[in-house]
């Protein structure tokens, strides 16, 4: 039997003004969680925009649930499956949290307004809001309006989820609730998740993709990334300048991470962030690039 992907991207460009933003991206997604990491400008904004169809690609081919959505009534049928939470995500002044949600799932077609509420309660619930839905927005803190965003996205439990940055500025018990939603969500759908928390993604997925200047640069298990960093980890007595990087912890001790091991270190377990610096340094080094 044949498995159609959810998503299948094949040589996705994008420009802005001559700029690469995207540049000749391959990607194939089922389901479980996939992690997006890059720097600030990698293009793991505009990847989304395209898989949501927001933003058409300047080339390449964009394939979502098996079809290569064309025309309003296929972009619909898409639509309706797909949860997005965009990066920064516009609230219409004066609505409740509840309000704003509701309003969500009445742009995606939930007719009955019974069932409607039912589904508003249930994603509010779900990253743990009820207690403030009644509020106007204005009103909520900037993570508890990052959850709002969340809980529309995840209406009617969509097939594809696509998440620029769920947790920035949600603290840290909360976090572990997104991470509990997430973990379910993927069991079942197909679920990007950009973000800048290398911890995140090592909590919970078991696909990373890294995105830097419109490419992909890594494409695998998040456990083979890691393994690159393996035997370029230290803990130090002191910093080392020639590092791809080094700084002071907690214990009075300094992790280093780069190619050579300094005088009287010791190896450390290497983590997903380490391989990641280190991935972008060499690109850095190969390229001229400050990483
Ligand atoms: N609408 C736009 N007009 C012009 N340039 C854009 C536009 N959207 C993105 N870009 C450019 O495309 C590149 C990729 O941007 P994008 O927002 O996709 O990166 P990102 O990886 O999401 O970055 P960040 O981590 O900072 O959110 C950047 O150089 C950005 O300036």
């Amino acid at each position: 039997m044949t498995v159609v992907p959810t998503v299948a991207l094949t040589g996705v460009t994008k420009r802005f003004r001559g700029t690469a933003a995207l540049d000749d991206v391959h990607l194939t997604l089922g389901p479980g969680i996939t992690g997006l990491l890059g720097p600030n400008g990698a293009g793991k904004t505009t990847l989304l925009r395209i898989t949501a169809t927001v933003l058409t690609p300047g080339a390449g081919e964009v394939v979502l649930f098996g079809t290569r959505p064309a025309g309003p009534e296929q972009l619909a049928a898409v639509r309706r499956r797909l949860g997005y939470l965009p990066q920064e995500m516009g609230h219409p002044r004066g609505f409740t949290g509840f309000g704003f949600v509701d309003y969500m799932a009445v742009l995606k077609e939930w007719t009955d307004r019974a069932a409607r509420h039912a589904e508003v309660r249930r994603v509010l619930e779900l990253v743990d809001l009820d207690g403030v839905a009644a509020r106007r927005v204005s009103a909520l803190s900037g993570g508890q309006r990052r959850r709002l965003g969340l809980a529309q996205a995840l209406l009617g439990d969509p097939d594809l989820l696509l998440l620029d940055e769920p947790t920035t500025g949600v603290d840290p018990g909360q976090r572990v609730t997104l991470r509990q939603v997430l973990s379910r969500a993927g069991e079942r759908s197909t679920v990007l998740l950009s973000t800048h928390q290398t911890e995140d993604v090592a909590a919970l997925c078991d696909r990373v993709v890294v995105l830097d200047g419109g490419r992909v640069r890594f494409d695998g298990a998040v456990a083979d990334l890691v393994a690159t960093a393996a035997g370029r980890v230290w803990l130090a007595d002191a910093p080392d300048p020639a590092a791809r990087a080094s700084w002071r912890t907690g214990t009075g001790r300094h992790r280093v991470v780069g190619q050579a091991a300094p005088a009287g270190a010791e190896p450390a377990e290497p983590t997903l962030e380490d391989a990641y610096l280190l991935l972008l340094g060499e690109r850095a080094r190969t390229t001229g690039v400050a990483a």
